[in-house]
């Protein structure tokens, strides 16, 4: 005969109290999230809302904060997701609870491609972290160490030339752009100019900038990470071993320089001279793991490598997406182009080339590249996440949830901007006109603060000296005929946001003296 507890535990009874417990624990975490989620659309189960997922761009979330208001909450799979598209709700993520949401998502593809995140774009936020970026924004992002680089003047030159050299037939201002912060870039972090090298170099990336865009189930729906498993990890290996074998070769190369120099005792070569590769390499040390950073810092050449790729990634599309854009936006308004152009006529002349010294005193010309950025900011969307389970205006937010900050949607808030799709520089004439400093939450290109753009000196000083120049040495025209009007506005969705029409200009030289004295 079976005891009390035996027939207890039969099938149905056990599986009642199964079933109890399970609406326990439920009733316990509703219990503890006393306040709602931000509103949002409904999602299936398990999936969530994982269908909605071609409405994560830029335009695709302004249009769902029309809906649901500039804090909305969705559910790709497992993982919460929170979208913030208005200045109050940006000053509240990024000032007042900076700390919790100064995390970066990390999904499977860039944990493995930054080395389990040895770098400072997707390291979480830390002592390590901290110390990394101060060493960054020192040694490698300072505007006057940009400004002393022969190599940028030498590759705006060359630029400037391949222009005048096609005596007045179309340019593809885009490609251009791309082409000019691809060799800046490349030249500042290797000190190589070697074209074979930096076209392997660019495939590399190219394959690196798919699989960070490359959907996988593994990051929303863990146990469904066998779907594409196999053939996504060989590419993730395959793409990791490229670099490796890339960047390697360039670090052995400096250690061999060092190790010279140091027994040579030459001092001789000038810090004008250093690449980025040989500031990082001061602090090279293969004993000290990421983790200890806090304690010495020491950079592996796992962080090496992954350093150069953020600042790869952070420093070349985004500042040629935003020359293409103030050149496109300014051949849309003839009279503000023809304002600019003035402006570089009556303070630089068209006896001679600018220099950068003229750059502080060009008004204008700030005011059109700070309303090109407010209209197309490069990275359209800052990618967060949160390190704690925290409240937003009356919201719960969960820890570990997404944050995407729609700063597209922000620069253009109608309650903060008048007339706000319209491209008018002239509002930033203004005395009290908005910064993109960080302090002012209806206008974030450069994001704000802990995780803020570390790189906005030198990436404005590229901007600034690229449409300078382009302004200031030619006149141009819309190829065909073709009028302002027609000009096709269109963006794309991605890492960062550049037109999906490439602008396409006819030059005329307009100096007075040769190009190149
Ligand atoms: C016009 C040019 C640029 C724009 C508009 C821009 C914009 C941004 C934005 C919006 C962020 C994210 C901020 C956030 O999440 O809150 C960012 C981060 C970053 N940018 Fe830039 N950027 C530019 C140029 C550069 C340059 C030239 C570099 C380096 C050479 C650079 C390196 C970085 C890095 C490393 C981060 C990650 C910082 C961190 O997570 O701590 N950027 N940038």
């Amino acid at each position: 005969m079976a005891s009390p507890l035996q027939s207890l535990l039969t099938f149905p009874s056990l599986f009642f109290l199964l079933f109890s417990l399970f609406l326990f624990i439920i009733f316990l975490r509703k219990l503890s999230r006393k306040l709602p989620y931000p509103p949002g659309p409904k999602g299936l189960p398990i999936i969530g809302n994982m269908l909605m997922m071609n409405q994560l761009t830029h335009r695709g979330l302004a249009n769902l904060s029309k809906v649901y208001g500039g804090l909305l909450h969705m559910k790709m799979g497992v993982l919460h997701l929170v979208v913030v598209s208005t200045p109050e709700m940006a000053r509240e993520v990024l000032q007042v609870q900076d700390s919790v949401f100064a995390n970066r998502p990390a999904r499977v593809a860039i944990k493995y491609l930054t080395y389990d995140r040895a770098d400072m774009a997707f390291a979480q936020y830390g002592p390590s972290w901290r110390q990394m970026r101060k060493i960054c924004v020192m040694k490698l992002f300072s505007r006057k160490r940009a400004e002393s680089w022969a190599s940028v003047r030498e590759e705006v030159d060359s630029t400037l030339q391949s222009i005048a050299k096609r005596g007045g037939s179309a340019v593809n201002i885009g490609e251009l752009a791309l082409d000019l912060t691809k060799n800046i870039t490349y030249r500042a972090a290797f000190g190589s100019s070697s074209r074979e090298k930096q076209e392997e170099f660019v495939k590399i990336l190219q394959e690196f900038s798919r699989l960070f865009g490359a959907f996988n189930f593994a990051d929303f729906i863990p146990w469904l990470g066998w779907i594409q498993g196999k053939e996504f990890n060989k590419r993730l290996v395959k793409a990791r071993g490229s670099l490796d074998e890339f960047i390697d070769k360039i670090i052995d190369d400096h250690i061999e320089k060092r190790k010279k120099q140091n027994n040579s005792g030459d001092e001789s070569e000038s810090e004008a001279e250093l690449d980025m590769v040989d500031e990082l390499m001061e602090f090279y040390s293969e004993d000290v793991a990421a983790e200890d950073l806090n304690s010495s810092i020491k950079f592996t050449r796992d962080n090496i490598k992954a350093i150069i790729m953020d600042v790869m990634f952070g420093g070349t599309e985004t500042v040629a997406s935003a020359i293409e854009w103030a050149m496109a936006e300014l051949m849309k308004s003839p009279d503000d182009l023809k304002k600019l152009q003035q402006e570089l006529t009556d303070v630089v002349g068209l006896n001679r080339r600018l220099h950068e010294s003229d750059l502080e005193k060009l008004t204008y010309l700030k005011c059109c590249i700070k309303e090109t950025l407010r209209l197309h900011p490069p990275i359209p969307v800052l990618l967060h996440e949160t390190s704690e389970a925290s409240v937003v205006a009356g919201y719960s937010v969960p820890a570990r949830s997404d944050v995407m900050i729609n700063a597209w949607a922000i620069n253009r808030d109608k309650t903060a901007w008048e007339d706000p799709e319209t491209f008018k520089p002239e509002r930033f004439l203004k005395k009290d006109a908005p910064d993109f400093k960080g302090s002012h939450f209806e206008f974030i290109p450069f994001g704000s603060g802990r995780r803020s753009c570390p790189g906005m000196q030198l990436g404005l000083y590229g901007l600034d000296l690229a449409v300078a120049h382009l302004v200031h040495c030619f006149s141009w025209e819309l190829p065909d005929g073709m009028k302002a009007s027609d000009l096709d506005m269109s963006d794309l969705f991605g890492l960062t946001a550049p037109r999906a029409i490439q602008l396409v200009a006819v030059p005329t030289y307009r100096l007075q003296c040769p190009l190149l004295e």
